[in-house]
């Protein structure tokens, strides 16, 4: 569970880029994080995940103060950036075994992880390989792997899908039903409303650092008298401002 409470950031004594944000979304919920470039979704992710403070507000992730106690709250989750930053001279299993020692994975279980997380994202062949040597999806794939490795609680992840193939995509977004299906937490940014509209329990529209919507799509069509897809609810939302 994630819970933001009033939560401000300003860059630059001036722009606000996140404005008295309050959010939760549950256990048990794919939660889409949607908006136009600079809307504030990834300002908003770093804040919950501790790369950036607020100016104001309060973060709880599975009731851990994530600003006070920083240190345990990133224990409940697993982040994936938008960007990440690889250790390019490793192997990718040297990477895989990197992340597990960092969340104290017991070396049993983390065989066991690495396999079936290879397996599922058809990584089983190359994770002898340097990092380098990958692909900008099997880059993204790592690092996927990487996180997920601890059996994180709760999921965050900022436009996950970008760079996946067709079978990478799906693959993860059954993990992520998996996941939420089990009681679990996962919170995504993505551009791609038509996969936020088929996978996402409930959305939410930020634009210029304010929440616009929060609901479920068919909240969301009652909300503005409109049965047309999602795409074009938040072109009319964010198009004309
Ligand atoms: N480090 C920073 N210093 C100054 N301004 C920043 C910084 N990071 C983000 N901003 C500004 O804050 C606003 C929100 O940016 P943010 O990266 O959160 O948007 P976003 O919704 O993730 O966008 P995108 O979809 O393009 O990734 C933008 O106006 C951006 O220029």
């Amino acid at each position: 569970m994630i819970e933001l409470t009033n939560v401000t950031k300003t860059y630059n004594g001036t722009h606000k880029a996140v404005d008295n944000l309050t959010l939760t979304i549950p256990q048990g919920e794919i939660f889409g994080f949607l908006g136009p470039n600079g809307a504030g979704k990834t300002t908003t992710i770093k804040m919950i995940t501790g790369i950036t403070s607020p100016d104001q507000g309060s973060i709880l992730i599975n009731g851990v103060d994530a600003i006070h106690n920083s240190l345990e709250a990133k224990r409940q989750f697993g982040y994936v950036p938008d960007s990440p930053d690889l250790f390019l001279r490793l192997k990718g299993l040297e990477y895989l075994n990197f992340m597990a020692d960092m969340y104290d994975v017991p070396k049993e279980l983390r065989k066991q992880r690495i396999d079936e997380l290879a397996g599922r994202f058809s990584m089983e062949n190359v994770l002898s390989d340097p990092i380098q040597s990958y692909s900008h999806g099997m880059r993204q794939k790592i690092v996927i792997m990487g996180v997920l490795i601890h059996n994180p609680s709760v999921w965050i992840l900022d436009e996950p899908l970008t760079g996946l193939d067709p079978k990478s995509s799906y693959t993860l977004k059954e993990m992520m039903k998996e996941h939420t299906n089990a009681g679990k937490t996962v919170f995504f940014s993505t551009h791609v409303l038509e996969v936020a509209e088929k996978l996402c329990d409930r959305v939410a529209i930020i634009n210029k650092g304010v929440i616009r919507f929060c609901g479920t799509f068919k909240e969301m069509q009652e909300h503005f008298k409109s049965n047309e897809s999602l795409e074009k609810i938040f072109l009319e939302m964010t198009g004309h401002e």
